[in-house]
């Protein structure tokens, strides 16, 4: 008998190895790298995942247990998924099963089932059959029970059922099921034309719906669903019945795939002809790709210069040389427009995969990637773990964007994962961005080491693109200086240029974006007359008020509280929610310009499936004048009559305590202001400031990505941050704090040693063999739902593996931390740092 490694589901850095199973002879066939297989392990059974097979165990083979079962009838990870999810738990030091879970759909996330069935040989007291009578007889006559299931129905039975499956009475085995579910639909099979035609003359006049019925069947014979063909026929389902149960249609439950797109028309497009610029921009990716050589490529095109139609063309190559490609879009809720794109270039050779879609949906979409139904994948982060077989190009749009690095574990960036696939595949991958990232540009034009891991380093090829497609200008900027309208009078929310600048739009039936910067401008509560401001008492963060329910929320852990009337620290009734909400700048709208239609996008009016989408298609339709939202409005959005983007409080975000602070700053800005002006008519741009002079706001006036990214750059090197030196940081939590620190130090103490033993100086960071250990210190947000957090963060340069000496120093503290309930986790090249 065979035996196979299996990582099993146990999410822990003490399981995190491989266990030796026997492969049973009826499941031979079946068990393959990447198989999804249900192990005994512990008194339990889970799910695992093969990794390979041995001829010879590691430990000795009778004590081997077998495999129970296999899961798929295809293996869900290809071996290549398997080896990037090996190298994802080095890159990111976390649990091999944690990266191998995360390329999985969540349908196919199996959970461990218990079922109870009676002993056959079972001797029950009348007292006890008498409380087991309810669900006896179900256990006689429909076979073993789902103990979750009847522990619900039955919660009062609990200790019984505990007792009697002590004492053998019950038995329990155990399975791991998917969370699937499978949708139905009834369809109708017509018969062949001769039968159907006879038919058809058997019916009497009067039976009209059942004629047409037939005589629309006769056009058009293929299976259809009993609902669409009533309505495509003009019929009623009453009709179809009558001549299912005369036998001339056959109605059946099919199952149906989940098309989430199902109800949607994508009018299909040609390729453009591409523009000179476009066409020299396009030459080396497509080279590449009829190469098949892996090369990784940095698209930096300006807003609107036509970088979405280069990706369709290079998919085209792609797919023209029987290969696949996977685009990735920073959220794909908030860009229905790229999903349309794709879809209507590739039709139905496009998968779509994203959050928003329920979990079904998603599995549906999945399998047509791994049965080769699909050849373009399109969607959000995990999109990039896609399981193509014959993959050719991976695109990465606005690869600038936080959203690309997951902050739970395994916490990867789909921009390191997207270069490692087109390595062991031999694809292409292009990042575009009218911005790119510091990481990626540096890399790129040789100013700063490569991005990526430390001796895999990516150093792009540069492409830039300058000018926007047909000679179209970018819009004209103009920074507000809002301190100076203050000073003249203006107390409003909108300076006297911004208004004057709407008011024209309304004149002239144009449409106006209207961006609320709010990223670390919630609308908390504070009294003016004691300073006193409003935290949730479990995580020590500002509470926000909550408008349509009256209440405070925690945006952390959902505690709410009602709207207080009075302070209650000082009582004093002078407590007012601060900070400009969408919906205050909503209201200043309709006062300042009576019948003005706006449409808001935030997360209170896009909470729903489909909203971003019917709110967008609103605004195209220009139903609307103004689009007025969060950061959800920046990206993607290419509307032909928006002219005007104003931006409210352009430095809201400035202050934050993180380093990337003012690079976030400089991209959003830039990426709105590329909303205007991208068709015939031109934009004009209006950013209201409190800090005209800060570089990221200045820089914007004049598109000026170079400028400020070259300074930019400076300051970094400078202080020894990325993309110069690297970050890692590590997380502890806990009820108590001394535990903490104490764990923190230990932390902190190991690791300098390590440096010191690496001959690594720990003082001058301008060095190349460099690391500093800082903390540990609280956390930005020090509690979290009841438990202190306290951080340390290692600053390191050059070749220094800072990374290694971390997971020997977490092996170190794994057990100490366990014993405490003490939480760590560890964050490599971390991008948020609150
Ligand atoms: N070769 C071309 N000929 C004519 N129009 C084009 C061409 N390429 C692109 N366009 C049009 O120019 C506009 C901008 O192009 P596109 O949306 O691809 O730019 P982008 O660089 O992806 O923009 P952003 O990064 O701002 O989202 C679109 O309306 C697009 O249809
Ligand atoms: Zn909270």
């Amino acid at each position: 008998m065979r035996i196979a490694r299996v990582i099993v589901d146990v999410p822990s850095r003490e399981t995190d190895r491989p266990f030796d199973y026997l492969v049973p002879e009826r499941l031979a066939e079946w068990v393959e790298t990447g198989s999804r297989v249900a192990v005994p392990f512990g008194g339990r059974t889970l799910q695992g995942i093969v990794l390979g097979s041995a001829e010879e165990a590691e430990v000795d083979r009778s004590r081997l247990k077998p495999i129970a079962d296999v899961l798929d009838a295809v293996p869900p990870l290809s071996e290549e998924l398997v080896e990037i999810g090996r190298w994802m738990s080095r890159r990111w030091l976390c649990p091999l099963t944690v990266s191998l879970q995360a390329m999985l759909p969540a349908a196919l996330k199996g959970k461990t089932e218990k079922y109870i069935s009676p002993a056959p040989d079972a001797a029950w007291t009348v007292l006890e059959r008498s409380v087991y009578a309810d669900f006896l007889h179900a256990l006689e006559s429909g076979g073993p029970l789902k103990l979750s299931q009847l522990l619900q129905q039955h919660p009062e039975r609990a200790d019984a059922v505990k007792q009697w499956l002590k004492q053998g009475k019950l038995e329990e085995r155990q399975k791991v099921e998917d969370r699937l579910s499978v949708k139905t639909v009834l369809t109708v099979f017509a018969p062949p034309e001769a039968a159907l035609r006879d038919a058809l003359a058997a019916i009497p006049a009067r039976a009209a719906k059942q004629r047409e019925l037939l005589a629309y069947l006769l056009e058009h014979p293929e299976p259809i669903a009993q609902a669409a063909l009533a309505e495509a026929a003009g019929t009623t389902t009453a009709a179809i019945r009558a001549l299912a149960d005369k036998g001339i249609l056959e109605v059946k439950a099919v199952t149906a795939e989940r098309d989430p797109y199902a109800d949607r028309h994508f009018a299909p497009s040609a390729p453009l002809p591409l523009t000179p610029a476009q066409r020299e921009a396009f030459a080396p990716i497509a080279e590449a790709v009829e190469r098949r050589a892996h090369e990784t490529f940095l698209l930096h095109g300006v807003t609107g210069s036509g970088k979405t139609e280069i990706y369709l063309q290079a998919i085209d190559r792609a797919l023209s040389q029987g290969r696949e490609a996977i685009v990735l879009v920073p959220e794909i809720a908030l860009t229905p427009q790229m999903v349309e794109r794709f879809k209507s270039r590739f039709g139905a050779r496009v998968a779509v995969l994203h959050s928003r879609l329920s979990n079904g949906e998603r599995y549906d979409e999945w399998r047509k990637i791994r049965e080769g139904r699909a050849q373009v994948a399109v969607g959000a982060r995990s999109a990039v773990f896609a399981p193509f077989a014959r993959l050719g190009l991976l695109i990465i749009d606005e690869e600038h964007e936080t959203t690309y690095k997951q902050e739970e574990s395994p916490k990867y960036h789909a921009r390191d994962v997207a270069v490692m696939r087109g390595r062991l595949n031999g694809a292409a991958v292009v990042l575009g961005s009218a911005t790119p990232s510091l990481e990626t540009y540096g890399a790129a034009i040789g100013a700063s080491p490569g991005f990526g891991d430390r001796d895999e380093a990516v150093r792009p090829v540069y492409i830039p693109l300058p000018e926007r497609v047909a000679d179209r200008p970018l819009p004209r900027v103009s920074i507000i200086d809002m301190r100076e309208e203050l000073r003249l009078g203006n107390r409003a929310m909108f300076s006297r240029a911004l208004a004057d600048a709407l008011r024209t739009r309304l004149e002239r039936g144009e449409q106006t974006v209207l961006l609320l910067n709010r990223r670390g401008y919630a609308t908390f509560v504070m009294c003016r007359s004691c300073g006193f401001t409003a935290t949730c008492p479990h995580c020590d963060i500002a509470l926000t008020y909550h408008r349509g329910s009256q209440n405070l929320r925690c945006h952390y852990c959902g505690y709410a509280e009602r709207e207080p009337d009075k302070c209650p620290s000082c009582e004093s009734p002078h407590i007012r929610f601060f900070g400009t909400g969408t919906q205050k700048v909503e209201e200043a709208l309709a006062e300042t310009f009576p019948g003005i239609r706006v449409i808001r996008m935030d997360v209170d009016t896009t909470t729903e499936k489909g909203s971003h989408e019917r709110w967008l298609t609103e605004f195209r339709e220009r139903r609307a004048d103004v689009l007025l939202g969060t950061q959800m409005v920046a990206k993607g959005l290419d509307f032909p009559y928006v002219t005007l983007v104003g931006v409210l409080a352009a430095d809201a975000a400035l202050r934050l305590p993180d380093f990337r602070a003012a690079e976030r700053t400089f991209q959003l800005l830039t990426q709105v202001a590329g909303r205007a002006g991208r068709h015939e008519l031109p934009g004009e741009v209006i950013v209201q400031t409190y800090e005209p002079e800060h570089e990221s706001i200045a820089a914007v006036e004049h598109h000026d990505y170079r400028g400020f990214t070259g300074r930019e750059l400076g300051h970094r090197q400078a202080l020894g941050y990325p993309p110069y030196g690297r970050l890692l940081t590590l997380t502890l939590s806990h009820e108590q704090v001394p535990l903490l620190l104490s764990m923190g130090q230990t932390f902190a103490t190991r690791m300098r040693e390590r440096a010191a033993a690496a001959g690594v100086r720990g003082d001058d960071s301008s060095s190349d063999r460099a690391a500093e250990v800082l903390g540990p210190v609280p956390s930005p947000i020090p509690r979290l739902k009841d438990r202190y957090r306290f951080q340390c963060m290692v600053k390191y340069r050059g070749d220094v593996d800072a990374r290694a000496w971390a997971a020997e120093t977490l092996k170190e503290l794994a057990e100490t931390a366990k014993r405490h309930g003490v939480q760590m986790s560890v964050d490599v090249d971390p991008q948020m740092m609150l």
